[in-house]
């Protein structure tokens, strides 16, 4: 019997990447989203192209998926979860809670099968499935979460691919860069490992998914956030400028010191994977909008994320001054696109609230925190 995926989010990496790489593997893949033109196109179509941004890019068609509506066909989607082999997530860690409760409500009717399952959330951020597990038991009392745990493993798992946003005439086909590494805690699994061509599982999730949000997410932002704050339109036009290509090198010594230090992660390995990260920003047959890189300040300002935990924790330790981080945290700060939900928000926060009280809420950190204090200035000059 052929395995059954259920995927939430059919955008840019979900059809890039996690469709491609679990229909490669044998898995019907079901989409689930609330973009019903992408679900009516999957339903029609059954498939979809990849293609890779390289000289001769190769194109590969992605079979045997299909879509739901997660607002109306909210029924389905529980019945898809029940009889599902493995239920992944790439719809951004804001909308993690928007999902838990088809999913609960999913694993409840699997429950009673006995039959094991995996949930992970393949999101940029520290612990997503974590985050989508405690939604998902919000919405379960205590016996019914007994028989979901029983049944379910939660990994972690840290994906990287650059999938920009898409600009072709067909709706579902995407071209992402050349690039990709999925990785999965297996320490979290205790039904039997999945067999995913190009998963690779590990005992340990968090050096991988730290040295992948603060060196390709952490490059990625001040990149983003610094050509924004020049006029750019493009992260290859950003890192193409001299100065924006320094910034962004020194930001990612200072994460790499980090990342050296926390995890002893070897310093020449660690040189050259930094080095492969600032080729496939400059890669020239992606266009990936800087607009996109830099979307959800609130979220990439935020305690865990990508400029305030390693600033915070190379100034707690006391490994080196997070100078260009700081340039990253302010430009960002600076952030004012008026379709980004989350600029719009940031921005009245500066605008109606003391300095320190907004610096708090965006970044969780104390008022006497020497980052806090750092930031501020940077800010004012
Ligand atoms: N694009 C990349 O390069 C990339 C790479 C690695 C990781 N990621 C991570 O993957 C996640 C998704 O990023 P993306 O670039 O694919 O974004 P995207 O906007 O292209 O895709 C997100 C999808 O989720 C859907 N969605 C929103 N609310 C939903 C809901 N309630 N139910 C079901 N679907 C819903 C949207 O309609 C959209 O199709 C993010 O956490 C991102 O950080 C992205
Ligand atoms: O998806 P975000 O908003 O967390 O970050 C934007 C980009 O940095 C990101 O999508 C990268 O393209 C991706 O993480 C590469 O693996």
């Amino acid at each position: 019997m052929s395995k059954k995926a259920v995927h939430f989010g059919a955008g840019n990496i979900g059809r890039g990447f996690i469709g491609l790489l679990l229909a490669r593997a044998g898995y019907e893949v079901v989409f689930v989203d609330v973009n019903e033109q992408v679900i009516h196109a999957l339903n029609e179509k059954g498939q979809y192209t990849v293609t890779l941004a390289e000289e001769n890019g190769q194109v590969e068609v992605v079979k045997g998926v299909r879509g739901l509506n997660s607002n109306s066909q909210a029924e389905q989607v529980i019945e898809e979860i029940a009889s599902a082999d493995l239920v992944t997530t790439a719809v951004g860690p804001a909308i993690l809670e928007h999902i838990a409760k088809p999913i609960a409500s999913g694993l409840i009717k699997r429950a009673s099968s006995g039959e094991p399952l995996i949930v992970t959330a393949c999101e940029n951020a520290i612990g997503a499935t974590e985050t989508l597990c405690e939604h998902i038991r919000s919405h379960l009392a205590e016996d019914e979460w007994k028989q979901i745990n029983a049944i379910t493993d939660f990994p972690n798992s840290a994906v990287d691919r650059i999938v920009p946003n898409q600009e072709n005439e067909d709706i579902l086909t995407v071209n992402v860069e050349p690039f990709y590494e999925w990785v999965v805690d297996k320490s979290q699994i205790h039904s039997s490992l999945p067999d995913i061509e190009g998963v690779k599982l590990v005992d340990d999730l968090t050096p991988y998914i730290e040295r992948k949000l603060f060196t390709v997410n952490t490059g990625h932002a001040m990149a983003a956030y610094l050509g924004h704050n020049k006029g750019y339109e493009t992260i290859k036009e950003a890192i193409d400028d001299a100065q924006i290509e320094e910034e962004v090198l020194r930001a990612l010594e200072e994460t790499s010191a980090l990342l050296v230090h926390q995890y002893g992660f070897d310093k020449e390995s660690h040189i050259q994977y930094v080095k492969k990260i600032m080729e496939r920003f400059r890669n020239p047959f992606l266009s990936d909008k800087v607009v996109r890189v830099a979307r959800n300040p609130l979220t990439k300002l935020s305690y865990n994320e990508r400029f305030i935990k390693p600033a915070r924790l190379l100034l707690e330790k006391d490994i080196v001054e997070p100078r260009s981080l700081l340039k990253g945290i302010s430009a960002a700060l600076s952030f004012d696109v008026e379709t980004d939900k989350e600029s719009v928000e940031l921005q009245r926060l500066l605008k109606t609230s003391e300095i320190d009280e907004a610096l708090i809420e965006i970044t969780g950190l104390d008022i006497d925190h020497p980052l806090t204090q750092r930031i501020k200035k940077n800010w004012s000059m």
